[in-house]
């Protein structure tokens, strides 16, 4: 097959050795023409996803036009604010018989849009495949090719397998799945749990702390994603359960390792202007607090970090907020 990948940030580039290392010849969409030139001098990521060598087979282009007309499959890994206006510069020069793969994790910030929505909005026309990617993926690991597993899902199940086909190989298991609005809701906001997750790292709380966060963050997220359509089983799966423990236990962890500066008291305005990397977690805890409101869904630990991120109260009183909430069922 032939790949496309838009972002060539560090999960871009991890994507892009997998699916070079799984037969596909695949091209890197480079934005800025002088870094693509880079990449091809130096076989390696050095802003984004140093110390990994890429294959030779590793193609670089910043010829938009030339890279979507060419290609069956485009992977989309912007980071999410930047879906919408690639997708626009994208448009002109698909065709129906293409794939189009959402592996960004969020939401649209500014109309709490679903990103396939707005892949919709925009590529709907063109009549192409849509689908998502997500799963617990560090991209550090999967770059160096350590075993992990992520789930793709359309609506249409031939695709599903179509696409799962093209990319999975021996350390890089891919599901398929139906539920599209669920593994996309579970990658968003499983983001907003790690930054609370690094607050109870930074604040040594403990392990019985972290493990009640994952669970009831769990709870709050299916909650969330049950509301707007997305099916229950899916939060259990590896976009749900997996990428909620890959992210909030591990070191690789953009948004838990914000959590932690957080607890620091660093503010989330310095923490975002000292790194090249995105914080998705930041952009999804506004909207999806905001969305949770307008449809009348009970997020309590949503609703404490938005106050954290606005410097409404500090982590510790959150805590102590969340602590005194009245006692429950668990399962309602
Ligand atoms: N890094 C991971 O391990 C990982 C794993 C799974 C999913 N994701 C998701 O993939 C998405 C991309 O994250 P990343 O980690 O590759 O990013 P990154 O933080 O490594 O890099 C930032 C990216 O933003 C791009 N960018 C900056 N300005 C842009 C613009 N104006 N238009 C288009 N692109 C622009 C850069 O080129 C670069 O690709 C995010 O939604 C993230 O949640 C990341
Ligand atoms: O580094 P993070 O926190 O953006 O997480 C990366 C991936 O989403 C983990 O699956």
């Amino acid at each position: 097959m032939n790949v496309v990948v838009i972002g060539s940030g560090s999960w871009g580039t991890a994507l892009a050795i997998k699916s070079a290392l799984a037969g596909n010849t695949t091209t890197i969409y480079c934005r800025r023409p002088e870094f693509g030139k880079q990449l091809a001098i130096d076989h390696e990521n050095k802003e984004y996803l140093p110390g990994v060598i890429l294959p030779d087979s590793l193609q670089f282009s910043s010829d938009l036009e030339a890279c979507i007309r060419n290609a069956q499959i485009v992977l989309m890994v912007t980071p999410s604010v930047h879906v919408r206006t690639s997708l626009e510069a994208i448009q002109p020069y698909a065709h129906k018989e293409q794939s189009y793969v959402l592996c960004s994790k969020g939401v649209e910030q500014t109309t709490g849009k679903l990103l396939t929505t707005v892949m919709s909005e925009i590529l709907g026309s063109v009549g192409c495949n849509l689908a998502v990617l997500t799963g617990p993926n560090h991209a550090e690991e999967v770059a160096r090719n350590l075993p992990a597993a992520a789930v793709l899902s359309t609506e249409n199940l031939d695709v599903a397998i179509k696409l799962q086909n093209a990319l999975h190989s021996q350390n890089f298991r891919i599901y398929s799945s139906t539920d599209l609005i669920g593994v996309e809701l579970a990658g968003a906001t499983k983001n907003i749990i790690a930054l609370a997750a690094g607050i109870v790292d930074g604040l040594a709380l403990g392990d019985n702390c972290k493990a009640m966060l994952l669970t009831r963050g769990l709870h709050e997220m299916t909650r969330f994603g049950v509301a707007l359509g997305a099916k229950k089983e899916t939060y259990a799966g590896l976009a749900g359960m997996g990428d909620l423990i890959a992210t909030c236990m591990s070191g690789h962890s953009r948004n838990r390792s914000a959590g932690q500066q957080l607890a620091d008291g660093r503010t989330m305005d310095d923490i975002m202007q000292h790194t090249n990397m995105v914080v998705e977690g930041f952009f999804a805890t506004d909207i999806i607090h905001k969305m949770a409101e307008e449809h009348d869904i009970e997020m309590p630990i949503t609703a404490a970090l938005h106050d954290v991120l606005h410097q409404k109260i500090t982590p510790a009183a959150a805590l102590e907020e969340l602590m005194g909430r009245n006692s429950k069922i668990e399962v309602s």
